[in-house]
This record gives C-alpha cells, structure tokens and sequence, in this order.
C-alpha cells in the first residue's frame, strides 16, 4: 500500500472522513459522526466544538489506519461566523450559513457600501444573509458584547485547521464566502472590514493553493507532524474531489442545494443570484446555493406519513418549500407555500410537489453557472446524500431535460479534501490527481423530455405570491 491521506467533510449535519490511498484513491477506511444544530426561526448554530468531536469520533471510527496518515486536510460548510476568544474559546455558537437572521444587516450593506453592482464587482458576490460580514454585522448589533470579546475570527474549516496546526490559516475559496475578501486583488478588502469594525489581524493568513496550512501538532488523534493542506469551503472541495473541468455542472443536494461549475473568468452577477467564490486552486466557482433542500423535502414527507420514495405523478399543486427562509430567490423572510390544492390530490403528489420546488430554484441558475463553455448535452454530475434517492435523481431529469451521472463516490467533499492532500504531499495539482482517481465516474441516466409545464407552474406562483412571500414573520 503507498502513502495514506486523510480527507474530512464538516458539512451542516456531520463530519465524514475518508483515509485514502494517495497513489490509486482507493478509499482504505471511512467513518461519519453527527453535528448538532439549534435554533428556530431564523437561527441556526452549533457549537465548534462539537465539529472537533465529530472528527475526533469519525477518525477513532477509521481504526488504527488513521494512524498511518502522512497528510490531512478539511472542507467545511461555508460561511459560518466562528468567534474565538483571546485562549481560542468560541465566544459563542457559530452561525452558520442557513441563519438568515442577518437580512437586515445585509440589505444595509449593500446599500451602505455602494450597491449590489459594486458588491458583485468587488467581492465577486452581492452578499446573502448567509455570507460572513453579513452576521458579524448582526453580531455586533445584538450581541456587542460577544464582539468586543473577539479575538479571532474564523470560518468552520479554519477553526478545525487551526486546531490541528495551532495557526490561523484559511484559503482562497472559503475566504470568497466572507464578504470582506477582494476577489480581485486575492486580498482582504480593507473598506468593508473598517465599514463593520472588524480589525484584519482578527483573521486568519490566506494559504496559497499547494502551499501547506502546516502540520499536526502533538498529542492529537493524527500522527504528530504530518502535512496539513489548506482545507477549503465544501464547495470547492467537492469541485476538486470530482476533478471537474469547466463546463460540467454540478447539482448538490444536501441540507443546501448548490448548483456550480468551475470556470477560468472571474464570475460577478450583480444580481445576486450567482456568487463568485473563488474555488480552491487558482480559479473559479460561480455558485448558486438554496437554503431548502434535502431536510425540507424530508420534512414534507415526514408532515405527510410518506417516506422518500413514495412520489407520484401528476400534481397540480405548486409546493414552495422555504421552511427556512430562501437564498434562491432572494426571499430571507419566505416560509413555505403550498397552492393547488384540490379534492383529489394525493399525499404522494404533495411530496413530488416539494422536490420539484426544491429542484426547480436550484435549475433556474444552471445556465448562469455554466456561462459560454457549457454544452447543453454535458450531464449533469449530481452530488450530496440527495443523489443517491431516486425521486430526487428522476425530478432532476424531468425538470432540466438533462441527462444526469451519479459519481460512484458518495463522499464528494471529504475525497476532494483528500486530494488536496494528495497533491500536497506528491507536489501535484490536486484536480489532476482526482482525475487520475476516477471520482466521476458512475451511472449515467438518459434525458427525458423537459417538463415545461411544471416549470411554467411554479415560476407563475413564485411570481403572484411574491408579497407573501417576502412578509416577514409569517
Ligand atoms: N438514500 C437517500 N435518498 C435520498 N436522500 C438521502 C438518502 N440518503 C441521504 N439522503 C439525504 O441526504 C441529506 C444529507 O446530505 P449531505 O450531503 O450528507 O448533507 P450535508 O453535507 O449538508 O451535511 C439528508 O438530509 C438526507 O435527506
Ligand atoms: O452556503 C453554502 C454555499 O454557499 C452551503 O452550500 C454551505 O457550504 C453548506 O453546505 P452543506 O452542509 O449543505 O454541504
């Protein structure tokens, strides 16, 4: 067996972790421990520390092969606020990317720092409430005292990485999630972190792609002095762990939808519906992220007796499934909405109503994502735990008019994590070494007829129930 790598995903819901033969990909060993997240209405948190359990529980769940490693890195959910105090105690709970408690702060920001177009151009990203700026803004207007006790600032896979290298240190792709990152310069951008208060040397260096974050400190559940990679948003390590080349879109549904593909131009749509992350080598990630995807579908099921299979055909009904406010659209106040309800629809319609709300917000920003470099006939690579369920898979089909590939690999994020290592510890770049690796490769599903009138449907009621839609505190 050659060397080993370690790669972990701490998405929303757990942490997964693969160890991986570094030469072939073969996964050796692999192991998932659950995240808690509080919160109603419009929180969402979870403690930080309960991220460091989780890895520390998923790799005691790998066996002793952990012990084997010769290099680690961590993707993690985007965005979250991690707040350190001066000993690098969380302050408080992170906020994570679905609170949606910051809308009022973002709507000033925009405002405040010169529009959406000069967001989107600076920033690569007219800001969502789920953007870091946007809830430290919300911090230090609810909790001032929590802010003035900060002293460092971190994003999820930062906090991790620095608890097993002991310095600060974030990347280029989780750092385009912020806010306060110049996409145009690789820097942070000094005017919005003076405009909130927040002082640069609370945040953590930007590691270059293929530069390592460090290594492993002692006593810690990894070998002592083994390579760390620079880690990145889950996002961009999924983009790397499947190798992708512009062009391919891919669809993730997992507690977020997200819809991307990676691309040479720098992105900036001032309209917000399409981020500019950077991703985790030296270019691209236009990205559109829903808030409501896997666990609001589970929901409905669930308010319906049904499990997740149990769809069928033929609904007239529209189900919006914004349970937790919505990012796409821009609808941060939106609870769900059921219309069309007649005498003889059936439960199982209702459900396949819900995942074809869920899908049809995510595929109205495919186009958007894919830009000139796209063919219509490329398939779609669907992703997340949401692509291993038929009804998802199906719906994706019938409302893109696409044909879809299912990697036989299921843990996107954690492999990508694992070839950042990879390429760490060979000095390869790490998409080459997915590539090599085969990450894409699985089932593929024919393209069906799309189904316009469905899409017609629900875009009609997205548009006549936008005061609804849009009321606060429903
Ligand atoms: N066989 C399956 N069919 C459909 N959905 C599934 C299946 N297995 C898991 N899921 C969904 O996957 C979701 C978790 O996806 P995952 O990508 O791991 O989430 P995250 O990365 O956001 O923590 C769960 O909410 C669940 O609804
Ligand atoms: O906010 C975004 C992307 O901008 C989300 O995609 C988060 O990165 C969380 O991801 P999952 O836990 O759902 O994988």
């Amino acid at each position: 067996m050659g060397p080993l790598v370690v790669g972990v995903d701490s998405s929303t819901q757990s942490t997964k972790v693969l160890v991986v033969e570094a030469d072939t990909g073969r996964v050796v060993a692999r192991s998932q421990a659950p995240h808690t997240v509080t919160g109603a209405g419009g929180a969402r948190e979870s403690d930080p520390r309960g991220w460091w359990d989780a890895l520390a529980t998923a790799l005691a769940g790998c066996g002793d092969v952990v012990r084997e490693a010769a290099a680690v890195s961590i993707g993690g959910q985007q965005h979250g606020l991690v707040t350190l105090d001066a000993a690098g105690e969380p302050v408080r709970p992170a906020m994570l990317w679905n609170d949606v408690r910051s809308a009022p702060q973002r709507d000033r920001l925009v405002a405040e720092l010169g529009g959406a177009k000069e967001w989107a151009e600076r920033t690569g990203s007219v800001p969502a409430p789920s953007f870091t700026v946007t809830k430290w803004a919300w911090l230090r207007d609810n909790e001032p005292e929590a802010a003035a006790a900060t002293a460092a600032v971190r994003l999820p896979h930062d906090y991790l990485t620095e608890r097993l290298t002991g310095t600060g240190t974030t990347d280029r792709g989780d750092a385009s999630g912020t806010g306060w990152w110049d996409s145009r310069s690789g820097a942070y951008d000094s005017r919005t972190l003076e405009h909130v208060g927040l002082d640069a040397a609370l945040l953590p260096r930007v590691v270059a792609p293929g530069e390592a974050a460090g290594t492993v400190r002692a006593g810690l559940p990894l070998p002592e002095g083994i390579l760390v990679a620079p880690g990145t948003g889950d996002n961009m390590a999924a983009a790397l762990g499947l190798g992708l080349r512009p062009g391919q879109p891919v669809l993730s549904l997992g507690t977020s939808g997200t819809v991307y593909a990676v691309t040479g131009e720098r992105p900036v749509d001032p309209t917000g519906t399409v981020a500019g992350f950077a991703d985790a080598g030296g270019g691209w990630l236009p990205l559109a992220a829903t808030l409501n995807c896997t666990q609001a579908v589970d929901r409905f099921a669930a308010l319906l007796s049904l499990a997740r299979e149990d769809v069928e055909a033929g609904s007239g009904a529209v189900v919006l499934p914004f349970l937790d406010g919505e990012r796409t659209p821009d609808l941060p106040h939106a609870s769900g909405l059921l219309y069309g309800l007649r005498h003889d629809t059936t439960p199982g319609q209702l459900l396949q109503s819900a995942y074809d709300g869920a899908v049809y917000a995510l595929l109205t920003a495919l186009d958007r994502v894919t830009g000139p470099e796209a063919a219509d006939d490329e398939p779609i690579l669907l992703i997340g735990g949401g692509a291993q369920g038929v009804a998802w898979r199906d719906t994706v089909r019938r409302l893109s008019g696409r044909a879809v590939r299912v990697p036989q690999v299921r843990e996107a994020v954690a492999l990508g994590a694992a070839a950042q290592a990879a390429g760490l510890l060979l000095g390869e770049d790490p998409a080459a070494v997915a590539r090599r690796w085969g990450t894409a490769e699985g089932p593929s599903y024919g393209a069906v007829p799309r189904d316009d009138e469905t899409l017609q449907r629900i875009a009609s009621v997205l548009e006549d129930g936008d005061a609804l839609l849009r009321r606060p505190g429903a």
